[in-house]
């Protein structure tokens, strides 16, 4: 799978850009404030109707400008689909899919899984469990169709749960809700646990030869003991979530932990050797939603280099060459990097200002 054509409108600092990715490896190359962290705000916009930097879209507005426009030609098993994602300073969002307007962002998701690596990426280990079920549930919105809609059911148990628990409820009512709760929490946790194995045994098997990561170990927690049944435990749990005002255990609470010999990872490894371990998740969950899902996403990772040493890069590219997606990688300068990039697939972009050209003195297209 991968973008063949993008285009940009009013986006950040670019007024309007249409560029040809290559279907391998993209390095977008510019100094400080030139714009190489808007494009692949730009393809993560399209993707998900939002930004990875800000909550509040409209400051991916151009100044001056009344709306941000990002389309695209995404060519996936053999099929080529146009999209588009338009935001206008009103906080209007439409979205286009082949030439019709299509209602659902998950519609254009679906079409276009993109896995993301910049210095913020550090929250999986450093942020809570919230940052670690993005992760993991991005690899099954993809690979388990079901999943999305047992999710939007079990969202709604849970808002309804918590309503009651702080405006007071009849048992009847706290019943009826807990038992639509229980039975959404258990098919989202055996979704969970069979897609968690997969992703567990993929990486296993990407890092089985590395000295280091071949300690790591992936465990899931479901946001409950079970040894208790969820049921149990709701109804255990009663009055101390209404004192919270929120449901203490579900899948609401779920978390993958992610550790070297029975230790937090973060507690035990280098910076440099988090981001390794950072890049072997999301290439091993790009591995199984490839594998699974027949469609391999793009890797957007802004400031590559960041944290790694030479002998790193060279392990991380070594990885990345090993998968068949489409990647956009951006560095201040090209050489640190390109040195380690596959020359018969990598294309090599200049921003400047906005304004982004190939450059052809540097590895040209295959
Ligand atoms: N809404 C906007 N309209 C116009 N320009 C903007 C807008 N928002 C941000 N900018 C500018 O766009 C430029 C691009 O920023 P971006 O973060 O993409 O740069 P970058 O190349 O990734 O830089 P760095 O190497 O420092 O991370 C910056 O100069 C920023 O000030």
């Amino acid at each position: 799978m991968s973008l063949q054509l993008l285009s940009v409108t009013d986006f950040r600092n670019f007024a309007s850009q249409q560029f040809q990715p290559a279907a391998g490896f993209n390095l977008i190359c510019g100094a400080n404030g030139s714009g190489k962290t808007s494009l692949l705000e730009a393809i993560y916009f399209l993707a998900h109707g939002r930004s990875f930097r800000t909550a509040r879209l409209q400051r991916m507005i151009r100044f001056d400008a009344e709306l941000s426009v990002v389309h695209a030609k995404i060519m996936q098993s053999g099929q080529l689909n146009v999209v588009g994602m338009q935001r206008s300073k009103q906080g209007e969002l439409t979205l286009r899919l082949n030439g019709e307007t299509a209602k659902r962002l998950a519609d254009i998701a679906h079409l276009l899984p993109v896995q993301l690596i910049t210095p913020d990426s550090f929250r999986i280990f450093f942020g809570g469990p919230k940052e670690r079920r993005h992760f993991f549930d991005m690899g099954l919105f993809h690979v388990e169709p079901s999943f999305y809609q047992h999710w939007q059911l079990f969202s709604k148990a849970n808002k309804q749960r918590n309503a009651l628990l702080k405006q007071g409820a009849s048992a009847e009512q706290f019943r009826y809700w807990d038992n639509f709760f229980c039975q959404s929490a258990e098919a989202i946790t055996l979704l969970r646990e069979s897609y968690l194995q997969q992703l567990s045994d993929e990486f296993q098997q990407l890092v089985a030869s590395h000295v280091l990561l071949s300690h790591v170990q992936l465990q899931f927690y479901p946001g409950w003991n079970q040894q208790h049944s969820l049921a149990e435990l709701l109804l255990q749990n009663r009055a101390t979530d209404a004192k919270m005002g929120f449901t203490q255990a579900g899948p609401q609470k779920a978390d993958l932990r992610i550790k070297v010999e029975q230790q937090p990872a973060e507690e035990v490894l280098s910076r440099g050797q988090l981001k390794m371990l950072l890049f072997a998740l999301k290439i091993a969950q790009s591995n199984v939603i490839g594998a699974v899902a027949s469609k391999q996403p793009i890797l957007l990772i802004d400031d590559l280099a960041s944290e790694l040493d030479a002998d790193s890069m060279q392990q991380v590219f070594q990885l990345l060459k090993t998968i068949n997606s489409q990647v956009f990688v951006t560095a201040i300068e090209p050489e640190p990097v390109l040195q380690f990039m596959p020359q018969d697939s990598t294309a090599v972009f200049h921003v400047e200002h906005g304004t982004l050209t190939l450059r052809t003195d540097d590895y040209g297209r295959t």
